[in-house]
């Protein structure tokens, strides 16, 4: 494609944002192997360890607070966002970017600041309602809005005009086929193949409540012939979990093939974050979902409508305790017509062809220009 040569992808801090920016990337390599890729990252985010593995080229550029008011006035701007934006631009001139796509983070907004001043197109991915801050500043430099969900418009004035395009997924996700899969899976992380399997995950950082009621109940749920793969999250802290159990409990630190976790699967116990969510629906796992308490109910708003369409169980943080987990999770695990109804209904809310669709609208906005 004559028109793009250059792409500078923006988007750091957890993998909710990471993931779907390299999801896009691959679709874009894919289908233009000629164009070059760039990425921006802060210095301590995840970018750091998920995007130079998948082998894109991570530039970094210094970290700065946000300002809480999004009243941006450029001649207040704070000293270090300006560094922050003027080595975002120094990037965007050296590769001759043709566009930027931000992902949000803390990250994005010295790359749209840039772009602005540089009046090259800015092409906006948002999965959360509400619209994360980042990206809400990002909004006043744009037109150019893609959202992962469908959202109410009295939800977000914001997002009122954006185009639905799903979420980028990593076709590793997207393409695996489950079943074929699943023997594979299971050796990989020593788990039987007669029993079910309670995959345990609290999005890209690991999740305290959900690690520690899982670990409390690890008794009961091997007593009941239910095995799990838990996955404890990059940066949470280790737990205990009883040695002499009589049928395999696998806790593994972070997982770089996610797939091979929901090949597992029979069952999953996890949040509620954006993309948790589209890769659960994309690939119909019925889940329970545990939403983080403290992000505006953003995450309760993510899980419920799959919830509600019967793909799966929605439970409050303070509610999930060993004793909960006994009570619903391990009759639900050892009904496997149950597991399949909320599968098949999970399926239907999902969508895989988010990274492509993304691609259409970006190639629009530089096509527009
Ligand atoms: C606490 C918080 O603020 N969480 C936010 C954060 O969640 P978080 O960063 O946890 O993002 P999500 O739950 O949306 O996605 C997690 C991603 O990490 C991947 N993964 C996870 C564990 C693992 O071992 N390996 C692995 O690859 C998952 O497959 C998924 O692709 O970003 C999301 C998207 O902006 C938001 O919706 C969440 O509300």
């Amino acid at each position: 494609m004559g028109l793009l040569r250059s792409v500078v992808l923006a988007g750091g801090g957890t993998g909710g944002h990471i993931y779907p920016l390299l999801a896009f990337a691959d679709a874009l390599r894919r289908h233009f192997p000629e164009v070059r890729i760039t990425t921006l990252g802060s210095p301590k985010g995840m970018e750091n360890e998920l995007i130079p593995p998948a082998g894109y080229d991570l530039r970094v550029i210094p970290a700065f607070q946000l300002p809480r008011s999004l009243n941006l006035n450029l001649l207040r701007t704070p000293d270090r966002m300006y560094r922050s934006a003027h080595a975002a631009g120094q990037i965007l001139d050296e590769v001759q970017a043709d566009v930027v796509v931000g992902f949000g983070g803390y990250v994005s907004v010295p790359a749209y600041l840039a772009a602005w001043r540089r009046e090259l197109p800015i092409v906006i991915h948002e999965v959360n309602v509400p619209p994360g801050v980042a990206n809400r500043m990002g909004m006043k430099f744009t037109r150019n809005i893609a959202v992962g969900f469908p959202t109410q418009p009295q939800q977000a004035e914001s997002l009122r005009d954006a185009r639905v395009v799903g979420v980028p997924l990593r076709t590793a996700i997207t393409r695996m086929d489950r079943h074929a899969l699943r023997p594979q899976a299971l050796a990989h992380f020593g788990l039987r193949p007669d029993l079910p399997v309670l995959f345990v995950s609290g999005g890209s950082s690991g999740a305290r409540t959900i690690n520690l009621a899982v670990a409390g109940a690890a008794k009961k749920l091997a007593h009941a012939g239910i095995q799990v793969l838990h996955v404890q999250g990059g940066r949470n802290d280790p737990f205990e979990v009883p040695s002499d159990l009589p049928v395999p409990y696998v806790v593994v630190p972070y997982l770089s093939d996610m797939q091979l976790g929901y090949a597992a699967a029979d069952l999953m116990l996890c949040r509620g974050g954006a993309i948790t969510v589209a890769e659960t629906t994309a690939i119909g796992m019925p889940a329970i979902y545990v939403p983080y308490p403290f992000s505006n109910q953003e995450q309760e708003r993510n899980a419920r409508p799959v919830v509600e369409a019967g793909g799966g169980l929605l439970v409050d943080n303070g509610e999930l305790t060993p004793e909960w987990i006994e009570r619903t999770v391990i009759p639900l695990a050892r009904d496997p017509r149950r597991l399949a109804t909320m599968g098949a209904a999970a399926g239907g809310h999902g969508r895989r062809d988010g990274d492509e669709a993304l691609l259409d609208f970006v190639c629009e906005a530089v096509a527009r220009r």
